[in-house]
């Protein structure tokens, strides 16, 4: 007799060979329906799963804001899918004004950008939140709303662009070439010290010493924005290789200037109270905070070295390169746009006229053979006429820089961390844990914020039919952010750019070097990859 063979029940077939390769595709075929089911609503580029639009944005990394650009202008607002996260990018003023203010506290900087910025901004205001940036924020702001900040800012600001017309005189009488976006970064280096910190460190002296600070600090803020797509970067800071070794030797050399700079001020103040003369103490923006931690006044721990470490970087951050880049641009557009370049000129002439009848001096004589005494007596007039009162009556000059700013924005896209999830005003929704990032960059050159002439650089937008300065709304025009967190320094840069394009516009002409390459690098200020050779001759 044969036995019968009991099979156990079973709910599944076993599966062969051909089975199992069935089985597999056809769940990686459902997942792949719900992941582009789930993308169904999405705007922006193509998102593949786990990778997301990793490769499509590494692609276009170098040319990041222009893609960014072309997806904003069809979408208003887009969503970038990166492993394990996704951005969120908006260029619409209604959406931007719910990020910036209306639901301000869900969008704070964020564990995300603080990890990536720590090793550069440690604790300062930039990438501060909650308390610890609103102490910040108080002080800072008492300081810059003080009118003696603002009369020695002036007066510093003058000096520094004399300096700079000092160089260009010579420049152009010897037919050199100038990397003009170098020499703004070093004037508005050696300004941010003398303002901000009290310390006169002279970068822009005649014979342009080295500036390894200034070179290690760029290279720290290239390879701080470059985690921001970089995958990799923590395994990398781990075996301390390749972007990370590097960004650990800029950190050592901007940490070694900006404790130098600590230590001189402390030993100023010291020197000061020991020798009585208080009038020597004074209030420029580091010594308010060293004062801060002194008395331990409400001081958060602010007061220690760190603390004041991460004060100056984030000030240099602020004061530095969003002028010098902003200058850059504003040259690169002048010398493309002769018609403005030559209107402007015009207006400084005529002011140049009414503030000489207005003081009742007579102008130093200067004609095209001028010697370079006349020259540079008549560029030191000129900047004697100005000051924060009558730079204010340069409204042509101030819409040319705020052209500048709509189209070159220093900070071209600016993101937010994600507390709670939400939902903007367009309907988009955002998850806790993610970015969103709003745009100044894509923002200047949409269509539905600007017109159809937003892509052309034209002052005159900023310009009513009265010839006042006509504002628009910092949600629309958010070159200085907006909000609760809008910048402190926005007077302060205005006055800086103003007096030294003054000067500059009244008494030179540029022309870009032949074959020059204008185009922006990556990092967290739109400057330009390969600075801004030009030549420069006088304009009298
Ligand atoms: C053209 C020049 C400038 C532009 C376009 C500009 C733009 C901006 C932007 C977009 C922010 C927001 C950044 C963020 O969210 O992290 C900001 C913040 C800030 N800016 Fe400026 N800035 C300029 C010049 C300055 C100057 C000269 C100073 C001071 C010396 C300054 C001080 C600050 C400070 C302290 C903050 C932080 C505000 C906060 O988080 O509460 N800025 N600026």
């Amino acid at each position: 007799m044969v036995e019968a063979h009991a099979t156990p029940a079973t709910p599944f077939l076993p599966l062969t060979g051909l089975h199992k390769y069935i089985a597999i595709f056809l769940v990686v075929l459902s997942w792949i329906l719900v992941h582009k089911w789930s993308l169904r609503k999405q705007k922006g580029p193509r998102s593949w799963p786990v990778i997301g639009a990793t490769v499509e944005q590494l692609r276009n990394y170098h040319r990041m804001h222009d893609w960014l650009v072309g997806y904003l202008a069809k979408h208003r607002t887009v969503t970038v899918d990166m492993p394990f996260t996704s951005y969120t990018y908006i260029a619409d003023p209604v959406n931007v004004e719910h990020v910036l203010k209306t639901n301000f506290t869900n969008y704070p900087k964020g564990h995300v950008y603080r990890s990536y910025m720590d090793v550069l901004l440690g604790d300062g205001i930039f990438n501060a939140d909650g308390e610890l940036w609103r102490k910040q924020r108080k002080t800072a702001s008492f300081e810059f709303a003080s009118k003696n900040l603002r009369d020695f800012s002036a007066i510093v600001f003058r000096e520094y662009s004399l300096k700079l017309s000092g160089i260009l005189s010579q420049a152009s009488k010897a037919g050199k070439v100038v990397d003009m976006q170098e020499l703004y970064m070093r004037m508005t280096l050696d300004s941010i010290c003398k303002v901000g910190f009290g310390v006169e460190i002279g970068t822009l002296s005649p014979d342009l010493p080295e500036n390894s600070f200034a070179q290690a600090f760029d290279a720290a803020n290239i390879i701080v924005t470059l985690r921001f797509i970089d995958p990799l970067w923590r395994v990398k800071r781990f075996l301390h290789v390749g972007s990370e070794a590097l960004l650990e030797q800029s950190i050592k050399l901007v940490d070694e200037f900006t404790y130098s700079v600590i230590r001189r001020r402390k030993a100023e103040i010291v020197e000061a109270r020991a020798s009585g003369k208080q009038e020597k103490i004074k209030h420029d923006i580091l010594s308010r905070f060293i004062e801060l931690g002194e008395t331990g006044e409400d001081s958060g721990g602010l007061g220690d070295d760190k603390s004041l470490r991460d004060v100056v970087l984030n000030f240099v951050i602020a004061g530095r390169d969003t002028t010098a880049t902003t200058l850059s641009w504003f040259t690169y557009m002048a010398m493309s746009h002769p018609d403005v370049a030559e209107k402007l000129r015009r207006e400084l002439c005529a002011f140049e006229a009414e503030r000489a009848r207005e003081e009742g001096v007579a102008l130093v004589p200067c004609g095209p053979d001028a010697d370079d005494k006349s020259f540079a007596a008549r560029v030191a007039q000129f900047a004697s006429l100005l000051n924060y009162d009558s730079l204010g009556k340069l409204v042509y000059l101030h819409a040319c820089v705020t052209e500048t700013l709509r189209l070159y924005p220093a900070v071209p896209q600016d993101p937010k961390g994600i507390l709670e999830d939400d939902v903007l005003p367009d309907g988009t929704k955002v998850r806790a844990g993610g970015m969103v990032t709003y745009v100044p960059y894509s923002m200047g050159r949409m269509e539905y914020n600007w017109g159809a002439d937003a892509a052309t650089f034209r002052p005159e937008r900023w310009i009513n039919e009265d010839g006042a300065f006509r504002n628009a709304s910092p949600f629309k025009f958010t070159a200085f952010q907006a909000g609760p967190r809008i910048c402190l320094g926005k007077d302060s840069a205005y006055l800086q750019m103003k007096m030294a394009l003054a000067i500059l516009c009244r008494f030179y002409r540029f022309q870009l070097l032949e074959g020059h390459p204008v185009e922006y690098r990556m990092m967290t200020i739109l400057s330009m990859a390969h600075g801004l050779k030009l030549r420069v001759s006088k304009a009298v």
